[in-house]
């Protein structure tokens, strides 16, 4: 059985997000969704909240877990026996830093590969900061993140403008 984890914050899970999942999750026999609980920084949402929304966003693909998890990646990955990792790349610019992880996480768990997905050309500017500070202006993130994070991001703006 091939499992992978596609591990990330998810603050919020954004369209291009999901488009690595749906692709993934049609590469392996089942990919758990890990979801970064770094205690180091502030997330505009909390780890139960971005596990929730990639739950309901997800729900249509029948071999996706979602799963939150604290240290290391590559010691999560072996709790869990995957045989691979997966990450987005969106550009160039974002390859010299994961190539980095992925040389170091071979070294610590030299049986997990992490694999590499190009995100699809309409998402390969995204990212959940962009959504952020878009919603942060009241912009229309609409076309950004799945339909059910847009009244969520909002909501998180609307309440401490007020
Ligand atoms: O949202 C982000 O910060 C972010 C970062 C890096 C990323 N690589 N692939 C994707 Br989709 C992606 C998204």
């Amino acid at each position: 059985m091939k499992k992978a984890i596609y591990p990330g914050s998810f603050d919020p899970v954004t369209l291009g997000h999901l488009d690595i999942i749906e692709r993934s999750a049609k590469l392996v026999d089942h990919l758990i969704v890990g979801v970064l609980n770094n205690k180091a920084k502030t997330p505009l949402f909390s780890v139960d909240e971005r596990v929730n929304m990639l739950k309901e966003v997800t729900k249509h693909i029948p071999n996706v877990e979602v799963l939150s998890f604290s240290g290391l990646l590559v010691e999560f990955a072996k709790e869990h026996e995957v045989n691979a990792i997966i990450r987005g790349l969106r550009a160039v610019t974002d390859f010299e830093y994961e190539l980095a992880m992925s040389q170091t996480n071979k070294v610590a768990a030299p049986s997990i590969d992490t694999v590499f997905l190009n995100t699809s050309l309409e998402y390969a500017y995204l990212s959940s900061s962009i959504v952020k500070e878009m919603a942060m202006y009241h912009g229309d993130i609409s076309k950004f993140v799945p339909e059910y994070v847009i009244d969520k991001v909002n909501e998180k703006y609307n309440a401490s403008n007020n």
